[in-house]
Formats: C-alpha cells, sequence, structure tokens
C-alpha cells in the first residue's frame, strides 16, 4: 500500500507580503468526525451526522464501518446518515479492513470489535501505519480476554480475535487518548465495569459522546469508568470545527506580519486547546468567545477566534501539557523560530510514534529552512528570533509536516517548497483553497 506525500507533489510557498486577512470556517474536527461514524455504526437506529470531514482519514472510518455492515448515506456537504448494525451486530469479512493513514481508527475500532466473541478481523493500513504501535491497545485487551496477533508482536497488519470480555481496571503507561478510548469502548461490553487511568489528562471526545449516546461513564480527575450497555442511543452529531487544523491559521496569523484571521466554528474543548495557552503565553493574542453550539451537540463547546500578528517570546511545554498539544507541537517549534529566546519542549516522546517520526522530520524539516533547532530524546529546543530563511522541506507523507512547511514558506523570507504536499488530504483537502482566501485582497 502508498504511502502519501511519498514522491508526490511539490509545491512553492512565498512568503506572504502584507499578511493573511479573512475569515475561515475551519474544517469539521477528525477525532469527533471518527468517534461519530464508530458510535453511529455500533447503535441500532439510524444516526444523522452534520459536517462530517471529507478527508482521507475520516473517509477511510466510513469504508471501515461500511465493510462490518453499517450503512453509510452521503447526502453531501458532510451530511450523513450511518445505520448502525447495533453493538454486538458487526459482521466478519474477507480480506483486510484498511484503516489507510488513520491510526485514530486503527486504534478505536478494535475495542468494539474486541467484545465480539468467536470472530475475527485483520487490520492493515499503509506504510506509515506500518509502523505505528498496536501493543498498546494490544495489552489492555488481552487482559480483557480478546487475543491478537501482531508483526513482530508490535505491528499492522494483525489480527483480532473476539472474545467475551472481562472488566479491568487499566492504568496507561502513556496518556493516549486513543488508548483510553478503546479500552472504554471494550468497556461498554464487560459485565462489571472497567477503569482506565490516564497519567495525564487526553482529550475526552470520547466520553463525551458516549455520555451523549446514554452509557454510564464517570470521569473523576484522571480516572474514567464505563457500565456496560446493551445499546446506544444517539440521534444526531454535529461535528464542530477543528483545532489542529486551526492551529496552522493562528501560527500563520501570528508569524505572519499584517496579518489578521478570523476562526469560525472552532472546537475550544479543553482538552484540545494546549496550543492556544502555550502560543498566548509565547506572547500571541487569541481572542474568542465561547458559543453554543447548535441543535444536535455532542457536549462539545465552540468559538470563534479572532488571531493578529505580534511579537513572541520563547516559553517551555511541559511534560503535562503534551497530551492537550500533541499534534500542535510541530507548530510550537515553528513559533520558536520567530519568538526571542529559547522554546523547549520536554516529555513530547510520543511525537516519534505519528505519522512520521515528528522529533526528527520537525527538527530536520525546519533546520533545513534555517532554524536553529536541536532534536532531544522527549522533544526539541528552538533558540529563536532569527525568523526562517526558507529552502525545501519534505512531508515524508505526513499531513502536518506538509502544512507546517506550508506555514513556514509564509513566513519565510525565500519561500519553501513543500515536496509531498497532497499529504494535507489527510485531514485538511480544502488546506490550499482556505489559503488563497486568505491571500486574496
Ligand atoms: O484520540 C484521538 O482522536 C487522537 C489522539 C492522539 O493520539 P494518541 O492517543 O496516540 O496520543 C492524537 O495524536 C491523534 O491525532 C488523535
Ligand atoms: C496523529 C494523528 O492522527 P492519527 O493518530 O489518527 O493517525 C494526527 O492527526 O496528527
Amino acid at each position: 500500500m502508498s504511502m502519501p506525500g511519498e514522491g508526490g507533489e511539490t509545491v512553492r510557498f512565498d512568503p506572504a507580503d502584507g499578511g493573511l486577512r479573512g475569515t475561515l470556517r475551519v474544517p469539521p474536527d477528525k477525532s469527533i468526525s471518527h468517534r461519530s461514524a464508530i458510535f453511529a455504526a455500533m447503535a441500532q437506529e439510524p444516526v444523522r451526522v452534520r459536517n462530517y470531514l471529507d478527508a482521507a482519514d475520516t473517509n477511510s472510518t466510513l469504508a471501515a464501518v461500511e465493510r462490518i455492515g453499517a450503512r453509510v448515506e452521503r447526502h453531501g456537504g458532510g451530511e450523513l446518515t450511518v445505520t448502525g448494525v447495533g453493538l454486538r451486530g458487526p459482521r466478519e469479512i474477507d480480506g483486510v479492513l484498511d484503516v489507510g493513514n488513520a491510526g485514530t481508527l486503527m486504534r478505536l475500532l478494535p475495542g468494539w470489535l474486541a467484545a465480539q466473541p468467536g470472530r475475527r478481523w485483520t487490520f492493515d493500513g499503509d506504510s506509515s501505519i506500518r509502523r505505528r504501535p498496536v501493543d498498546r491497545i494490544a495489552g489492555p485487551l488481552r487482559q480483557m480476554g480478546a487475543a491478537i496477533e501482531a508483526s513482530d508482536e508490535r505491528f499492522p497488519p494483525f489480527t483480532l480475535h473476539g472474545a467475551e470480555l472481562r472488566a479491568i481496571e487499566y492504568a496507561m503507561p502513556v496518556a493516549s487518548a486513543q488508548v483510553k478510548s478503546c479500552v472504554l469502548i471494550a468497556g461498554m461490553s464487560t459485565a462489571a465495569p472497567t477503569t482506565v487511568i490516564e497519567p495525564a489528562p487526553s482529550r475526552d471526545h470520547t466520553e463525551r459522546m458516549l455520555a451523549a449516546a446514554g452509557v454510564p461513564i464517570e470521569r473523576a480527575a484522571t480516572t474514567v469508568t464505563v457500565g456496560r450497555v446493551d445499546e446506544l442511543e444517539l440521534e444526531a452529531i454535529d461535528v464542530p470545527g477543528d483545532l489542529s487544523s486551526a492551529a496552522f491559521w493562528v501560527a500563520a496569523a501570528v508569524i505572519v506580519p499584517g496579518s489578521r484571521v478570523v476562526l469560525e466554528n472552532v472546537n475550544v474543548n479543553w482538552t484540545r486547546t494546549g496550543f492556544l495557552r502555550i502560543a498566548e503565553r509565547m506572547g500571541a493574542i487569541v481572542d474568542g468567545e465561547l458559543e453554543a453550539h447548535g441543535a444536535f451537540t455532542p457536549g462539545e463547546p465552540v468559538s470563534t477566534l479572532e488571531i493578529a500578528d505580534g511579537p513572541l517570546i520563547g516559553t517551555t511545554v511541559e511534560p503535562e501539557e503534551v497530551p492537550l498539544a500533541i499534534d500542535e507541537l510541530p507548530l510550537v517549534a515553528l513559533l520558536g523560530c520567530f519568538a526571542d529566546g529559547e522554546t523547549v519542549v520536554r516529555g513530547a516522546q510520543e511525537l516519534k510514534v505519528k505519522e512520521s517520526d515528528r522529533i526528527a522530520t520537525v527538527v530536520d524539516g525546519l533546520r533545513g529552512l534555517g532554524a536553529d533547532i536541536e532534536a532531544t530524546d522527549d522533544g526539541f529546543v528552538v533558540r529563536g528570533g532569527g525568523g526562517l530563511r526558507g529552502g525545501r522541506i519534505s512531508s515524508h507523507g505526513d499531513h502536518r509536516l506538509a502544512m507546517l512547511g506550508a506555514i513556514a514558506g509564509l513566513a519565510s523570507r525565500e519561500g519553501v517548497e513543500v515536496e509531498g504536499m497532497e499529504a494535507a488530504a489527510v485531514s485538511y483537502p480544502g488546506f490550499a483553497a482556505d489559503l488563497a482566501r486568505l491571500l486574496a485582497r
């Protein structure tokens, strides 16, 4: 299977003289879209999903739930009706379940399928997914009674044998919303309540959506307990805009002189907004009013954000902040190049097992554009203030690297060529069109 970005399209991003200006509605949230499709597939009654993300990762999820028996009607404009198979109804398939490039799909869906006694599925994906560990979900699922065979014990492809699961109390070794979600989903089928303890808070979209679906779920600090259910009661889900996509424009507005950008309908769930807090600490001014979210909310707050350019100072991102800003840490490195003093990220080893090794690809990529940046075992150190010269950067097939390169180009002195720009379509297919809108004056 091929990897997006390998040997693909090279696109040049010139300095955005005069700044980025305008108002955007950022694309639907990827994490919440994945969950809406998977939870709707578990329901028995049809579920209306509004504003579903039309991107490679979330389309992999729709294809996967269809293969195991759910019906997906696509009404256009991000509107779907998903008719599920019920919690106990996913069917076996011939061949593999292809998760494409989507780590979230690969780690959430097994939580459900592990609870189907006597049935089995084989999961596989692209060359990037084959480097992403599944032992982190195989461990707790085995403790619950499922069997999993993986290549080298750790990586896809892997085969999952469902079982009558037993409840566990699972203390997670790493803060991962994907692992937490997997165990909670499996825990909906155990006779006694299942508990997950996180080392630090991570995104809580699963907890919010399951609570909205009538699942007994209790949270106290970093402990989450889920009770058994026979059915999910979800009528409709309205997916808010993605903070992780919005973050590219927040970063661009802050570092490209003369910018003023307004971002509408952004999910500002506290477990996702770590990047905004870090950027504000560095001196960025992000104004946002909390707003109600419309008729069918999965319990997620949204806001309109207003960002303008301004001077930055370096900061240190501590380990407990990492899960709250995990996908935006590459952008912290970029801001660091434009900030006075040192910007340090610590406790972010998890970056090594994303779509690319994001410590190596960010550090090598930005250094190639003129940054003074060094990798550490668990993050990076940037000595900023000099901005970026420009040059060439590879996405390594990683959507967030591709878009990082683009924003770096806009803020650079000489422009940046991004190799493998098409990888952006994994989470943000409209990235180029939105950029063109912010450049049109
Ligand atoms: O649960 C989710 O939707 C996600 C959790 C995070 O991964 P980890 O759980 O591996 O930290 C994040 O990096 C990923 O983009 C999406
Ligand atoms: C890490 C990411 O996603 P996933 O784990 O779902 O592939 C991401 O979107 O940055």
